[in-house]
């Protein structure tokens, strides 16, 4: 009941949107697609929805080909796309209704599964849809994906737009469904939420660099990370660049992460620079690998 893939590649004229992507969704797990704009997360979710043809390679949701079987694919998965699917000027109840009767159900047959999440909506449920917030947007649109039942579960970057609180709940939410069986395919762009999932697989440009447990993908981090942070974070940046043990520096949150090109690089060799340089308020310590400073080495 899981998801198969093999040599999937898709273009779209001449861009090449994914190039002989291959991996496999083990049923009951939750599986991260981690990737920025453009990586060809949506191209994926439409080949594995049915919604667009692979022109390579084949695929399988739930036992069943993504080309011959699409029929059956729609009746067992749920879809949350990327860009808000709902029907703006139906209210909250209206929408469930809608996607509940396409499917041949009603709101009252599945209630047990989307009760934790409808509950939050529900004191709103005469509410438009156009006139929720990002975060309950987010829940009747999982709501309504969820209304028949799905094996399988794909979730377009559910959380892009949501307030860090609403995200933490979606998770939260994730992994109850997971407990139920679900299998769920999640894409986002936020590299915090990888984390959280069984499995994860980078991407970019249409192709995996890596797919593998998020606690494995950080222990293989090659380097030693240093945070590194002065008084003037532009002309630090500069510095960095020209440095000549720099491996690798780039901005995370409000510091700099900093690797070396030598072996057994000392901290107080980058202070010692950085003050050659006239820097003020000179903060370096090292610091554990997260899944985006993998990302970055892999696509540096
Ligand atoms: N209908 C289309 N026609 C032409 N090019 C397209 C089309 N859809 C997507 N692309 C291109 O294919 C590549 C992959 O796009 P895709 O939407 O799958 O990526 P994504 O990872 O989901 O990013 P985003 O979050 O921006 O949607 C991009 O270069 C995009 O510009």
């Amino acid at each position: 009941m899981g998801i198969i893939l093999n040599n999937i590649s898709k273009s779209y004229k001449k861009v090449k949107a994914l190039e002989d992507i291959s991996f496999e969704v083990k049923p009951g797990e939750l599986f991260g697609l981690i990737g920025p704009d453009g990586a060809g997360k949506t191209t994926l979710f439409r080949i594995l929805t049915t919604l667009l043809i692979q022109d390579e390679g084949n695929a399988s949701v739930a036992g069943y080909d993504v080309v011959k079987q699409y029929k059956d694919i729609r009746k067992h998965v749920g879809y949350m796309p990327g860009r808000f699917s709902l029907y703006q000027d139906l209210t909250v109840e209206e929408n469930l209704n809608f996607f509940a009767t396409i499917f041949g159900t009603t709101i009252a047959e599945n209630y047990d599964l989307i009760k934790d999440i409808y509950v939050q909506i529900e004191p709103f449920k005469n509410r438009r849809a156009g006139k929720l917030s990002g975060g309950m947007k987010q829940k009747l649109a999982l709501s309504c994906a969820l209304i028949h039942k799905p094996k399988v579960l794909f979730l377009d970057e559910p959380t892009t737009g949501v307030d860090p609180v609403s995200r933490k709940e979606f998770w939260e939410m994730l992994k109850r469904l997971q407990q139920k069986g679900i299998t769920i395919l999640v894409s986002t762009p936020y590299m915090d939420e990888a984390e959280l999932c069984d499995r994860i697989a980078l991407i970019t440009e249409g192709k995996i660099l890596q797919i593998n447990t998020p606690q494995a993908i950080i222990a293989a981090f090659p380097k030693k990370i240093f945070k590194v942070r002065t008084k003037e974070t532009y002309r630090l940046i500069q510095d960095l660049k020209t440095y000549q043990n720099t491996h690798s520096a780039y901005p995370f949150g409000e510091y700099m992460h900093f690797t070396s090109n030598k072996d057994n690089f000392q901290g107080d060799e980058l202070i010692q620079f950085l003050e050659e340089k006239n820097h003020a308020q000179i903060e370096v310590s090292e610091t554990a690998a997260t899944i985006e400073d993998s990302f970055m080495e892999l696509t540096k």
